[in-house]
């Protein structure tokens, strides 16, 4: 297992499916020096998704052999398709950045969180049950991926409460701004520590 280091933080961003988890991720990251790192994963890309950017896609002979490799630092099985974030790619990304941020289902959110403690952070963005609907079908996701994806919003929306920090993604412009100065109050603390 990777040891995290001194300042070296894993911010994750969890919630629902179509919450907008990745766009305030991704909108949050152009103002820092923050690197994330894509998931392997045994599912078909959607018409929007291109290998290499939202997810390595990957059979399930080369992911069940990366697993007998012990190369994730974690994996998870969600309706059959396998997901999986692999260490050396984890161990690249803080090589040059403190900080890396991820998007995970809450299985695998709570995985890192117990191995890593106070250095994984945990985000968790909402929106209510019709607006994750509407949001997956302007984006035109198949209907079974949105039914796929419907089927854990109870259980996914229950582990808002663990989560250090929870937003209602409506604005997303408003919530990235949070977001932003969350970050920045996480870069101050590191000043403090290291500088003084
Ligand atoms: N505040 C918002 N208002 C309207 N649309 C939004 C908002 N935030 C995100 N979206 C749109 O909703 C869709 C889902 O967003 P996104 O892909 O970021 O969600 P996600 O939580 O990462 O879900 P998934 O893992 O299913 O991709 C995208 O088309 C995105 O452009
Ligand atoms: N625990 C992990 N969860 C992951 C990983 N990669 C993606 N995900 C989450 O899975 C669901 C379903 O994703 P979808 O793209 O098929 O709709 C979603 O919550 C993702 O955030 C991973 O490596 N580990």
């Amino acid at each position: 297992m990777y040891q995290i280091k001194g300042k070296e933080k894993i911010f994750v961003y969890t919630g629902p499916d179509g919450s907008g988890r990745k766009t305030i991720a991704k909108m949050v990251a152009t103002a820092f020096d923050m690197e994330t790192v894509i998931s392997y994963t045994t599912r078909s890309p959607r018409h929007y998704e291109k290998n290499g950017e939202d997810y390595h896609f990957i059979s399930e002979e080369v992911f069940k052999q990366m697993e007998t490799n012990q190369e994730f630092l974690e994996s998870v099985e969600i309706d059959g398709i396998h997901y999986g974030i692999r260490e050396q790619d984890i161990v690249d990304a803080f090589k040059n950045h403190d900080y890396v941020y991820l998007t995970l289902n809450p299985e695998g959110t709570e995985k890192l969180k117990k191995m890593y403690g106070d250095n994984v952070v945990r985000i968790f963005i909402f929106a209510d049950r019709d607006t994750v609907i509407q949001r997956q079908h302007d984006r035109q996701d198949p209907d079974d991926a949105i039914e796929r994806h419907m089927t854990h919003y109870d259980e996914t929306m229950s582990y808002k409460t663990n989560c250090e920090y929870a937003y209602e993604n409506f604005d997303s412009p408003q919530v990235a701004y949070q977001i932003s100065e969350l970050i920045e109050s996480f870069l101050d603390r590191n000043l403090t520590v290291t500088d003084y």
